[in-house]
């Protein structure tokens, strides 16, 4: 198959201040149709006055284009195809989630609007009034909201605030499910091992800076790349004490984290010369496996590393 390089969204050099301080330096990356991608970075990073920008919600100085067409003040039309969740969405708490809907619909069908609600689960309660809701019935309609007039881009900032284990599961499927109908999905989350399970890609921010841009998997290569010593690799054997010994004394680096062995190498032959050692020495192998990395180690490596 083709490699897909047909890009929705291209922010090109945005810098934005306000006043005196810049909090945005030369942020460029892109996002292509039908990705989900995963806006992270610490605190104070950046991550909402870059979904602002796109979104048309605030002044930047640089070029941001979507669907191939440059945003400017006199051409807004691009943002059409932009839909947004960004902090606490504007609800009216004396309306019923319905009302709410319907004063954002323009020209949503009442069929559309019902498959929305159907997305978002929020038919259960949508003539309840707002002010009724739950942080996480606040946020499901908010995130309703966004998918009103068929955006391209879908842009959520924390969509899972307040939302429990069984919501969360379901806004995951909402997003997997609007992807793969082609829409892209722009999303920040502070719940990494959230973000890790449905971004396809990343794009990592810190003090104003991007650091990465890319998939998740070039993601975790590059952090492992840089971490210089290899993939982990777990060993349980019958005698990890001894394996160990065996191990050390070929010049292989071990560790003990947990329950399991840990051995370092990117180097299919020499595990395999490691696993041969043990054999020889009567050592049982119950299993072998890659330790996965996780997201959130990955990224505090990262951020960890730009701060130096
Ligand atoms: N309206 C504003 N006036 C002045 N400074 C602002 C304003 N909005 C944001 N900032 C500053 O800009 C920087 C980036 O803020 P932003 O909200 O984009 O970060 P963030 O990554 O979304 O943080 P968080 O994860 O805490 O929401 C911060 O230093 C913040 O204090």
């Amino acid at each position: 198959m083709l490699e897909n390089t047909a890009k929705l969204l291209t922010v090109k050099d945005i810098n934005k201040s306000f006043g005196q301080r810049q909090v945005l330096f030369q942020v460029s990356f892109d996002i292509k149709p039908g990705r989900i991608v995963g806006l992270i970075g610490p605190n104070g990073a950046g991550k909402t006055t870059i979904m602002k920008s796109i979104a048309g919600l605030t002044s930047y100085q640089g070029e941001i284009e979507i669907d191939g067409q440059k945003v400017s003040k006199t051409h807004t039309a691009p943002l059409k195809k932009v839909g947004s969740l960004i902090e606490t969405p504007g609800i009216y708490p004396y309306m019923s989630g319905y009302n709410n809907l319907k004063l954002y619909a323009g020209h949503t069908s009442a069929e559309d609007l019902g498959k929305i609600m159907e997305q978002t689960m929020i038919t259960d309660f949508a003539n309840r009034k707002a002010k009724k809701y739950s942080l996480g019935m606040k946020q499901r309609l908010g995130v309703a909201i966004a998918m009103l007039d068929h955006p391209e881009l879908v842009i959520l900032d924390e969509p899972m605030n307040g939302l429990d284990p069984e919501s969360v599961h379901s806004m995951r499927q909402l997003l997997r499910g609007l992807a793969d109908n082609g829409v892209s999905v722009l999303i920040s989350s502070h719940i990494l091992s959230e973000l890790e399970l449905v971004a396809d890609d990343l794009v990592v921010v810190n003090h104003g800076h991007i650091l990465f841009n890319g998939t998740k998997d070039e993601f975790f290569a590059s952090q492992a790349a840089k971490s210089g010593h290899g993939t982990r690799i777990l060993i349980k054997t019958g005698d990890d004490q001894k394996a160990a010994g065996i191990l050390e004394s070929l010049g292989f680096q071990t560790d003990h984290k947990g329950k399991h062995m840990g051995v370092y190498t990117d180097d299919q032959h020499d595990l395999n010369k490691m696993l041969q050692q043990l054999v020889m020495n009567k050592i049982e192998i119950k299993s072998v496996s890659e330790e996965k990395q996780h997201l959130e180690d990955s990224f505090i490596d990262l951020i960890k590393g730009g701060d130096k």
